[in-house]
């Protein structure tokens, strides 16, 4: 997952490949639940590993859940040991449910009804987020519920419901505001329906129906038939009893799937790929979004099905502007608002007044965006209606805002693929962890653009100005992958010393070939592998420096490396340190830093680095050696270190790194289309 402030994508040129998909967070937050009131141990396979499903598992383990492991382990089944129907008397807690809605409504109504004293608490947001239609559904049965702060919205409190004085008459529950609250209800009255029937009725037409067909098919795993009276009553019959069904399975996420389909429909296929195949969801799947399919497919996508898969590729392009009532894909609906940039006049999406009460005003939202990127966009209180730019030139690069809304994040990536070829900045990318933690790792998996569209900052300078400390933040900050392109020079010298060769010119070839048939593996940690073993520490000892540079000298060993070097080069985009990497390794990268500092400094710098490291190290020698290091770098013949033309010089003797980080920043920054403003 992306935990940087911000995260730009470069404009995007092509789609293909398989992506597999994060289980369901609807599914995975009702098994949980579910499991957890249920007789017997459920074993989940599939769980999705999320804000919202943590927040879930982390309650139910306050109400005394057992669950092993611990955590959502990838790959590995959770086991839910559930309470059987019944808390022990007196049972006490405050949960904390994040801004998680599939936590909250479900867990108040089941723990109204089980009784006990609780506090239900989230973050600022969800004390937005209305609740009162539920709490009124439960008090008709007697459930004991106060409202801390504003009444209809959480905070909530919990008390020892008293059933007395309920006359067995149907529970009412609005059906018009979120198909939470029925879900909700759904799944809690069967904890009070041992000996009688419990009727629920909806008041107002049903919206998402979809989801309250999720939570029947559920309940019915879990032993629990609700007979469904044309979606207006749902009775649930005396003798209902929660039993786990041994083992379940979570279907992956079909409104996650949305993007992907998306993404084959708009992204001419990657040369040899024939689209984009999405596995963990598929036609027979029991969620209502995967509908999108067809909605899609009105929009020009040419998609085929399978039990646990799709297939989606480009069919009519542009894509085809749609009228559409949206109101049995809420969620995946947001997609088809980015789709709509990409056709031929003028999409409007219907029936989406429940956009305005998720995890922020959605309408709002997608409103302000699609014209931040230069759509027209007229919205109502249940529509929007989105006309896209008239011609790639009326595209504008933008800073997506995103709300700490999972949706618009991923929505949005896919205003990468604009005909004016310019990237899209996603700011606060790491709100995808609500439901799809992976999302951009997934979809950069799929996507491809030409190289020289994938941005590079190359950090050249002499040995020990800070290269690689100023090199590994700026990755970090901006989501970036890091070449340290010294450690090839560095591992050259080890293998080639390990295996008996001299570093004179005579050996250059030889060197050159074993060096190309070594396996480097470059972790995301930093440390280096070659042929599986680390050496991330044998190649930092300035003997090993001062290896390097003497190999680093031999044409046939440098351009030995070039492919290697090269391949770096992927989305979302690389920051190279070294001594050529601006002037012959990516002679046209958008930005190019030369770093220095005198050399009393560095060998000051390059003593405490060493001993810090536990290496041994002598000032006076580093001196000397700097020195020498300097001369053959600067004054060899095959690309000597020197500053590119186009480079910025940034002298790092007297600042702090993190000044040097922030000035290599701005530089990036003033580089970039965004507004000013919008910068991260
Ligand atoms: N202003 C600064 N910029 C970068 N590094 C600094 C700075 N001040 C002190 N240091 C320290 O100096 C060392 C720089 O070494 P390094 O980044 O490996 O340089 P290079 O990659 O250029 O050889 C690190 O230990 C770092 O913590
Ligand atoms: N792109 C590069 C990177 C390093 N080298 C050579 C020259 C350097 O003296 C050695 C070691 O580089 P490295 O960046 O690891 O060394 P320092 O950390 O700056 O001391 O490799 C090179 O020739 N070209």
């Amino acid at each position: 997952m992306y935990r940087t402030a911000f995260l730009d994508l470069p404009a995007l040129a092509t789609a293909g490949g398989t992506v597999s998909l994060p289980g369901s967070k609807s599914i995975s937050n009702r098994v949980l639940l579910l499991a957890a009131l249920s007789q017997g141990t459920t074993t989940i396979q599939d769980l999705l590993d999320s804000d919202d499903t943590r927040v879930m598992l982390a309650g139910l383990k306050q109400l005394g859940c057992t669950i092993t492991p611990d955590a959502v382990t990838p790959g590995q089944p959770i086991a839910v040991t559930g309470i059987g129907g019944r808390l022990p008397a007196g049972t006490a807690a405050t949960l904390f449910l994040g801004n998680a809605g599939t936590a909250m409504r479900p867990l108040t109504a089941a723990l109204a009804v089980l009784g006990g004293n609780f506090e239900m608490t989230g973050v600022p947001r969800m004390y937005e987020r209305p609740i009162g239609d539920l709490v009124d559904a439960l008090r008709q049965l007697g459930c004991q519920i106060d409202y801390l702060k504003d009444a209809g919205f959480p905070p909530l409190k919990i008390g020892q419901p008293d059933f007395s004085a309920w006359s067995d008459a149907p529970i009412q529950v609005r059906g018009d505001v979120s198909s939470q609250f029925l879900t909700a209800l759904l799944m809690a009255l069967p904890l009070q329906a041992a000996d009688k029937a419990i009727t629920i009725e909806v008041v107002g037409e049903l919206i998402s129906k979809p989801y309250i067909h999720i939570t029947l098919e559920l309940l019915a795993r879990f032993g629990i038939q609700v007979h469904n009276e044309n979606w207006q009553r749902f009775v649930i019959p005396a003798g209902s009893r929660y039993q786990s069904p041994g083992a379940i399975h979570v279907e992956a996420d079909a409104s996650s799937a949305s993007y992907f389909i998306a993404l084959g429909a708009l992204a001419a296929a990657t040369p040899g790929q024939t689209g984009v195949r999405i596995l963990g969801v598929g036609k027979d799947s029991i969620q209502g979004d995967i509908r999108f399919v067809e909605a899609a497919q009105a929009m020009g996508a040419q998609v085929e099905s399978g039990p646990n898969w799709l297939q989606v590729g480009r069919g009519t392009w542009p894509l085809k502007a749609i009228d559409l009532d949206c109101n049995h894909i809420p969620d995946a609906a947001m997609t088809l608002g980015v789709m709509a940039l990409y056709a031929d006049g003028t999409t409007t999406l219907r029936n989406i007044a429940s956009w305005r009460v998720k995890e922020t005003d959605r309408i709002a939202a997608m409103a302000c965006e699609l014209r931040k990127l230069g759509a027209t966009v007229e919205e109502g209180a249940d529509y929007i209606r989105i006309t896209p730019p008239a011609s790639a030139t009326g595209w504008k690069a933008a800073s997506i805002h995103t709300y700490d809304d999972h949706r618009v994040a991923m929505c949005f990536a896919l205003a990468a693929f604009n005909p004016a070829g310019l990237p899209v900045r996603i700011e606060d990318p790491q709100c995808v962890g609500k439901t799809f933690p992976d999302f951009f790792e997934s979809l950069f998996a799929v996507c491809d653009t030409p190289a020289q569209q994938i941005p590079v900052i190359c950090i050249d300078g002499p040995s020990g100005s800070g290269k690689g400390t100023v090199a590994a933040q700026v990755a970090e900050r901006l989501g970036y992958r890091l070449l340290d392109s010294g450690a090839l020079y560095r591992i050259t010298g080890l293998v080639a010393t390990r295996a008996g060769m001299a570093l004179e010119a005579t050996n250059a070839e030889r060197i050159a070939a074993l060096i190309a048939a070594q396996q480097l593996e470059f972790t995301s940690d930093q440390r280096v592998l070659v042929n599986g073993e680390d050496v991330s520490l044998a190649i930092r000892t300035e003997e090993a420096g001062m290896n390097a540079s003497k190999v680093s000298a031999f044409p046939a060993v440098r351009s030995a490396l070039v492919g290697v070097q090269h391949a770096f080069r992927a989305l979302p985009g690389l920051v190279a340190d070294g001594r050529d990497m601006g002037t012959v390794i990516f002679p046209h990268a958008p930005l190019k830093v030369y770093l220095t500092a005198s050399v009393q400094c560095r060998a000051e710098r390059r003593y405490k680095q060493l001993i810090s490291k536990g290496l041994p190290a002598n000032m006076q020698a580093l001196f000397a050696d700097l020195e020498a290091r300097d001369a053959r770098d600067m004054h060899r013949a095959a690309a000597p270190l020197k500053p590119a033309e186009d480079a910025l010089q940034l002298d790092n003797s007297t600042g702090t790194a993190e000044e040097a980080v922030q000035q290599v920043m701005d530089w990036w920054a003033a580089r970039q289309p965004f507004a000013p403003a919008a910068q991260g």
